[in-house]
């Protein structure tokens, strides 16, 4: 029952938020009444029945509510946000005249941030995109769940209070994995605001690299931050910096990567002064928790692993960034061809390539392979499947546009260009090995890098407002320097034989501290000179070491051997791509050990820690089913947990390959991650191995769910399915019904928290009539009505297979429970009939124990709670009472001993 409301609190945003929003309504009910006739949910009939002038305000308020549950979401969002804009109380509007020298800077500011944002820096290498022409949505997300909140966020949602969990915060962290558009997305931003097109209540806007603040080596104070990091006032720096520090709600500061930054998140350091000078990220760190400058509005950007718990504590909320979703990369690809038939080509070999497409929610990769369009559509059956396809091929695309090639042959192309691949690895691998991502010239000299080799376009000038780095470079994405890196680990001779099997050492491996940081600071070309590198990573480094391991098993692969072998001894690379097997088994074997014996009773379950998946995805990249299946053939378990896993499309991928080859069916858990559509179409190759499969809260439609029972009917060991909280409708259910009929020994279907209505219950219903198998049926919080419990009560009415039926939250009203009630009464092997939050009436409820009474088979319990609406609130009452009441009956007679 606990669960069930639980479960229910989730659904109803009215019912979870209900004492905090009868409090909130009381001082403005007339306002949200008009807000709900305006918006044609109320009629004036409605507005009269909640002003009964007999009614307090707190009445009033309940009254409102209840009524706009009867109306459904949209009613219900629409309170909301009436609410949230009073609560959102004009801070900001407050007459504030800003001094004259404050515009003229706010000028300044502006067109300095604009020419800094207006064009995409990938690319700057090959071309100029205008932000503008390019720019697609990514999908964002409330890294917690928020009852406000139904459907995707928008840019603008990042800095208002939507969704805040910490009032007494007021830094937004943007979370999200390398390459997921978090520097695009605060670009946007800035030029947005540039503009004056969004965030107008902000007069100013500072925004700040924590890769470029890592080289400030002196102590500032916060003024000297701002204006030597953005750009100085002409006149009147004091009276400027006076109004900052007295307006502090006019102010935002942006900081981008934060994975990037030396140190690690720390609040020993405790700074309050103004004109107090500190090290930078002292400064910084003092900024994010609040400490300096409180209520100057902070949005910083981050990679997931470099946020730690000290870091939430300070926290407004947290967006998740997870890339494009699929129609963000149709409007991508579209964007960047203006030409529709190269579009539609491109387009057209992702949906003939699922891994590709997989790989392209991921925007960077997607601009990859748009960019690379001739290579992509001239590769026919050899089209990429991994991410160091993807990067070879862009290797390869600069490297022609660089210089056509000399000579004829696919597999030369590196050769010709093997000294500027080595030049640039050098400079990447030693970057990555000290968390350096901007270099001097003198530290490229130091790597031999060349103008030649520059002009190739991976490295591009840093664009900075400061004078300070005007003459560094940085690679055209951190990715690519990863890229680079991997490539020199494999083709050099002299590096040290240990940095293979320390780049394959995970951090929840190594348990390393966190906290600790274990590289100096590296901006000077002495310090990229050091021979070997000290691999002990932070947690916020670890995420392009990964990446770097990751190429290394890619290019390592069978499939690119004799690419590389045109450069490199065949004795160096075999006995580099015995260190990578052995390192991939290695790391795998002590994942396995870490599961615990299942207690008597249980099934022996693995929950995966962030490393496994990582590993699955080297073991991907190699593309040698022999070393999956050497993998899996150690892992026995019988359920895999991975939950919160940060798992996409091209996890799913990688998964698939390796789990295929277990030797025994498991139980997959997959809930709360991003797989959508292309991540279940990726999965099916592992499906006959899958007993269950648990995908709740997954962005899945119809169209997913459509592949997975085609492929699940055709798998003998497939029997149960969840699907709660995903977006599903009444055309995925005319599947589940093939499923039933199809399936004799399917168990359990969970489709809790989607968008079934009768329609669906009733194909649903269809598929029961010829099941005789079915045990779990979860339908809680859709919308199948009366008319969608009778039918599926009428082809359950004489089941003797199903156990539990859950109908929580449906609308079901009483000629439903009475339907519902003929299966409690035939039923002998129903154990828990769910109907709490329905509209079951006293004669339903009356239907329901009379029912009861003839079953003497029941265990569990089964419980009805009255909560619908009455038009009467009077009535109302009186029925609560009645159904307390019933309620006690039900308890005691539960607690009988034959039952
Ligand atoms: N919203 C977007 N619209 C168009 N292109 C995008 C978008 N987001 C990202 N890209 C493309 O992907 C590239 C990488 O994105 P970006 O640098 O913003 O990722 P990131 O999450 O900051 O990566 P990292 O964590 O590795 O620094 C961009 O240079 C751009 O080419």
């Amino acid at each position: 029952i606990v669960g069930v409301d639980r479960m229910m609190k989730r659904k109803s945003t009215l019912l979870t938020r209900r004492p905090s929003l009868v409090n909130k309504l009381q001082g403005c009910i007339d306002g949200t009444l008009e807000a709900l006739v305006v918006s044609g949910h109320f009629t004036s009939g409605d507005c009269d029945e909640v002003q009964l002038p007999i009614h307090t305000p707190s009445q009033q308020a309940r009254c409102l509510l209840n009524h706009v549950r009867s109306k459904g979401e949209a009613a219900a969002r629409v309170v909301l946000t009436y609410v949230q804009q009073k609560q959102e109380s004009p801070v900001n509007q407050e007459t504030v005249t800003p001094p004259k020298e404050l515009l003229k800077y706010q000028k300044k500011l502006s067109s300095s941030l604009s020419a800094q944002s207006c064009f995409l820096s990938t690319y700057g290498g090959t071309s100029n995109m205008p932000l503008d022409d390019i720019y697609t949505e990514g999908q964002l997300e409330l890294a917690h769940d928020c009852p406000d909140i139904n459907g995707p966020l928008v840019l603008e949602d990042i800095v208002s209070t939507v969704g805040t969990v910490n009032k007494d915060a007021d830094t937004v962290l943007v979370s999200g994995q390398a390459g997921s558009g978090k520097s695009t997305l605060l670009q946007r931003l800035h030029l947005l605001w540039a503009r004056r097109a969004v965030l107008q209540d902000f007069l100013l806007l500072f925004s700040f690299s924590c890769r470029r603040l890592n080289s400030e080596q002196r102590e500032l104070s916060v003024q000297e931050l701002l204006f030597q990091h953005s750009c100085w006032p002409d006149r009147e720096q004091e009276e400027i910096f006076q109004f900052i520090l007295d307006h502090p709600h006019l102010i935002l500061f942006t900081f981008d990567g934060l994975d990037e930054l030396k140190q690690s998140f720390s609040d020993e350091h405790r700074l309050c002064c103004p004109t107090q000078r500190a090290p930078v990220h002292v400064l910084l760190f003092n900024l994010i928790q609040g400490s300096l400058m409180k209520g100057v509005r902070k949005v910083v950007t981050s990679r997931p692993e470099a946020v730690g718990p000290l870091l939430k504590k300070h926290l407004c909320k947290e967006v998740l960034l997870k890339g494009f979703s699929p129609t963000g990369i149709d409007c991508f690809v579209r964007k960047h061809h203006t030409d529709p038939t190269v579009a539609a080509k491109i387009l057209g070999s992702l949906q003939a390539n699922t891994a590709l497409l997989g790989l392209c929610h991921s925007p960077v990769l997607c601009w990859i392979v748009s960019q690379c369009h001739m290579e992509l559509l001239g590769c026919g059956e050899g089209s990429p499947q991994t991410i160091t396809d993807v990067y070879l091929m862009i290797l390869q695309h600069f490297s022609q546009h660089q210089r056509p090639l000399q000579r004829n042959g696919a597999q030369i192309w590196l050769q010709e260009h093997i000294e500027t691949v080595l030049h640039l690895g050098q400079l990447a691998f030693q970057g990555i090995g000290t968390t350096c991502y901007l270099f001097s010239r003198a530290d490229l000299e130091a790597c031999g890098v060349s103008e030649n080799d520059i002009s190739m376009g991976f490295l591009i000038q840093s664009k900075d407002m400061s004078s300070t780095h005007s003459n560094h470079y940085e690679f055209l994405h951190v990715t690519m320097q990863c890229f680079f890196a991997a490539f020199y680990v494999i083709l050099t001779s002299n590096i040290d034989r240990s940095t293979i099997p320390k780049l394959f050492e995970t951090q929840d491996m190594k348990g390393t501290d966190q906290s600790s940081t274990c590289f100096g600071v590296c901006l000077t070309s002495t310090n990229l000179q050091v021979k070997t590198v000290d691999w002990g990573a932070t947690a916020a480094e670890t995420p392009n070491l990964q990446l770097t391991a990751t190429f290394v098993s890619g290019l390592l692969s069978q499939r690119h051997r004799s690419l590389l072998l045109h450069c490199c001894p065949s004795l160096l690379i075999e006995r580099k791509v015995r260190q990578v097997v052995k390192c991939l088994s290695k790391g795998m074997q002590k994942h396995f050990k870490s599961i615990p014996q299942p207690v008597e009773g249980e099934k022996k379950s693995m929950h995966a820690m962030p490393g496994f998946v990582w590993l699955i995805k080297c073991i991907y990249e190699m593309q040698e089913s022999r070393i999956a299946k050497d993998a899996m053939s150690k892992l026995e378990v019988d359920h895999l947990k991975l939950t919160y896993c940060n798992i996409g499309p091209v996890e799913c991928t990688a998964l698939s390959y390796v789990l295929q080859h277990l030797r025994n069916p498991i139980g997959l858990q997959l809930d709360n991650n991003f797989v959508g559509d292309v991540g279940v179409e990726q999965l099916l190759p592992c499906l006959h191995i899958c007993n269950s499969i648990y995908l709740r809260n997954n962005n899945i439609t119809d169209e997913g769910i459509s592949k997975l029972i085609a492929k699940g009917i055709q798998c003998e060991n497939f029997q149960k399915v969840a699907l709660f909280n995903n977006k599903l409708t009444d055309a995925c259910t005319q599947h589940f019904a093939h499923l039933l009929k199809t399936k004799q020994d399917f168990l359990s279907i969970r489709l809790g928290n989607n968008h079934i209505t009768a329609e669906g219950a009733k194909q649903l219903a269809e598929g029961l009539k010829f099941n005789h198998s079915l045990q779990y049926l979860g339908l809680w919080g859709n919308k199948i009505g009366d008319e969608g419990a009778r039918a599926l009560a009428s082809a359950l009415e004489n089941s003797q297979t199903l156990v539990w039926l859950s109908l929580v939250g449906n609308g079901v009203g009483s000629t439903g429970a009475c339907a519902l009630a003929n299966i409690i009464k035939n039923s002998t092997s129903l154990e828990g009939l769910w109907l709490t939050e329905n509209c079951i009436t006293r004669a339903g409820v009356e239907h329901l124990i009379q029912a009861l009474q003839h079953n003497t088979h029941m265990k569990s319990v089964w419980y009805v709670k009255y909560t619908g609406t009455n038009p009467n609130p009077k009535v109302s009452t009186v029925i609560w009472y009645i159904c307390l009441v019933v309620v006690c009956i039900l308890n005691w007679s539960i607690a009988r001993p034959h039952r």
